[in-house]
C-alpha cells in the first residue's frame, strides 16, 4: 500500500464494531440456550475465525454482514469437531475458546497462524489444567498446536500474574461448567466485557474489587447484543485528528467502557482538543460520540494501572508522542512483547525508518517529540495495529510511504483505507 501526506482530515464517521465484544457475543451466543441476535458485529478476520470455529463445533450461526443470528442449544449442544479449529491470528479467539473447550468431554485440535504459534498459551492452559482439563501441545501445552480433551472440571481460586482479560475470561468461562466456585483475581483491572455480557445472558458474576467469581453449572439464555464501535479502532482517527493540521473528526457510537478509555485520558493529559458527547450508558456497554481537533500535544508518562486500559492503543500513542512537545515515557508495558508482534520492537523499528526519535526500553519506550517524519519503506509485520499506525504516520510524513503487508489491517478494521480517504476529501 502506498500513501502520501494529507492536508487535513475532516468529517463525521463511524468505526466498525468492537472486536472484544464481537468475539464474546458469538461465543456466549453459541453456548447459550435459545436464539441470540448480534447487530454491529465486527466483520474483521479475527471475528470471522471465531464464527468458523463455533460452526465447526456444530453451532448453527447465520451471518448477514454485521448481523448474526445464533441458534444456541446450550453448552452441551456443542459437538466434537471432525476438523482442526483454526483461530488464524486471533489471541482472543484461542484463549477464550480454550476456556470453553476445557468444559467439554471431547477432543479438539486447535491451531493458529505463525504469530499465534509464538504467543504464550501457558497463561491459560496452566489454570485450565489445574481445573482438570487435559491439554497438550508444544512445550507441555504452552504453545500451539494444542490438543484438548475437557470435562469434569473443578472450580479454582486463581490469582493471575498478568492483568489479562483473555486469561480472566478463559478461566471464568471454564468455571461456568465446573464444580463449585471459580474465582480470578488480577493484579490490575483488565477489560470487563466478559463479566458484563455474562450478566446479559443471565449469569451471575460476583465482583469484589479485582476478584471476579462465578458459580458452576449456570445456564446462559440467548439474548440480543448491540455491539458498539471499537474505541481501539477509533484511536487511530483520534490521534490522526490531533496531529494532522486543520483537522476535525467526529466519531459516532464509540464504546466508552471505563476499562477501555485509557486512550481518552492520555490524549486529554497530552492537551488534545477532544470532547465526548451524547453519552448513553443505559445498556450493557456505554457509548458516546467523540470529537477531536488538531491539537498542540505535550509529552507525558504512561505507566501503572492505566496500561491495561490502553494496551492496544500504545502503537498509535507512540506516533502521537513523536509530534508532542517534550518527552513521552511508556513504562510497565512488557505485555506489548507478546501481542501479534513484539510491539515494542515493531513500533520503534518502523517509526525510526520514518525519522522518529524513539528508543525501546525494557518494558516500554521513550519518545522525543516534534520529529519531522518522512516517507519510507515500512512494514506492518503482519500486525494490524502496526499497519494502521504506519498509515496514519504516512499522512503526516513528507514524500511517499510504502507499507508492506498492509492487508493485515482487515484483522480488526475492514474498510480502514476507504475511511481514511473519505476524511481527506
Ligand atoms: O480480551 C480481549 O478481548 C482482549 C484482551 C487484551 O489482551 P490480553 O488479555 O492479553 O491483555 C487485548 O490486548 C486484546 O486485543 C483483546
Ligand atoms: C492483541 C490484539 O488481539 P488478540 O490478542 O485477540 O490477537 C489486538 O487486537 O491488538
Amino acid at each position: 500500500m502506498q500513501n502520501n501526506k494529507a492536508a487535513q482530515l475532516k468529517g463525521t464517521m463511524k468505526v466498525p464494531g468492537d472486536k472484544s465484544i464481537s468475539h464474546r457475543a458469538v461465543m456466549l451466543g453459541s453456548i447459550a440456550q435459545g436464539k441470540t441476535t448480534v447487530s454491529g458485529l465486527l466483520t474483521g478476520d479475527d471475528c470471522l475465525n471465531t464464527i468458523d470455529c463455533f460452526r465447526k463445533l456444530g453451532v448453527d450461526i447465520h451471518r448477514d454482514g454485521e448481523f448474526v443470528e445464533i441458534n444456541g442449544k446450550g453448552i452441551d449442544g456443542l459437538q466434537e469437531p471432525s476438523d482442526i479449529l483454526d483461530v488464524g491470528n486471533s489471541g482472543t479467539t484461542i484463549r477464550l475458546l480454550l476456556g470453553i473447550l476445557s468444559t467439554l468431554p471431547f477432543h479438539t485440535n486447535v491451531i493458529g497462524d505463525e504469530s499465534i504459534a509464538k504467543r504464550p498459551m501457558g497463561r491459560v492452559t496452566i489454570p485450565l489444567k489445574e481445573m482438570g482439563a487435559k491439554i497438550d501441545g508444544r512445550d507441555n501445552g504452552k504453545f500451539t498446536p494444542l490438543s484438548i480433551r475437557g470435562g469434569g472440571l473443578k472450580g479454582i481460586d486463581y490469582v493471575s500474574p498478568v492483568a489479562s482479560a483473555q486469561v480472566k475470561s478463559a478461566v471464568l468461562l471454564a468455571g461456568l461448567n465446573a464444580e463449585g466456585t471459580t474465582s480470578v483475581t488480577e493484579p490490575e483491572s483488565s477489560r470487563d466485557h466478559t463479566e458484563r455480557m455474562l450478566q446479559a445472558f443471565g449469569v451471575e458474576v460476583v465482583v469484589d474489587g479485582l476478584k471476579k467469581s462465578i458459580q458452576g453449572n449456570q445456564e446462559l439464555t440467548g439474548t440480543s447484543i448491540n455491539v458498539p464501535g471499537d474505541i481501539s479502532s477509533a484511536a487511530f482517527f483520534l490521534v490522526a485528528g490531533a496531529i494532522i493540521p486543520n483537522s476535525e473528526i467526529k466519531i459516532k457510537n464509540v464504546g466508552i467502557n471505563p476499562t477501555r478509555t485509557g486512550i481518552l485520558d492520555v490524549l486529554k493529559l497530552m492537551g488534545a482538543d477532544i470532547s465526548i458527547h451524547n453519552i448513553n450508558d443505559q445498556s450493557v456497554e456505554p457509548i458516546a460520540d467523540i470529537t477531536i481537533k488538531t491539537s498542540n500535544l505535550r509529552g507525558v508518562e504512561i505507566s501503572g494501572d492505566i496500561i491495561p486500559r490502553l494496551i492496544d492503543e500504545i502503537p498509535i500513542l507512540a506516533l502521537a508522542a513523536t509530534q508532542a512537545e517534550g518527552v513521552t515515557v511508556i513504562k510497565d508495558a512488557a505485555e506489548l512483547k507478546v501481542k501479534e508482534t513484539n510491539r515494542i520492537d515493531t513500533v520503534v523499528d518502523e517509526l525510526k525508518k520514518m525519522g522518529a526519535n524513539i528508543e525501546a526500553t525494557e518494558d516500554g519506550m521513550k519518545i522525543y517529540g516534534k520529529s519531522k517524519l518522512h516517507g519510507a519503506d515500512v512494514s506492518s509485520h503482519g500486525d494490524h495495529r502496526i499497519g494502521m499506525m504506519l498509515a496514519i504516520a504516512s499522512c503526516l510524513a513528507s514524500g511517499e510511504t510504502n507499507i508492506k503487508n498492509s492487508k493485515a489491517i482487515t484483522i480488526s478494521y475492514p474498510g480502514f483505507f476507504e475511511q481514511l480517504e473519505k476524511l481527506m476529501q
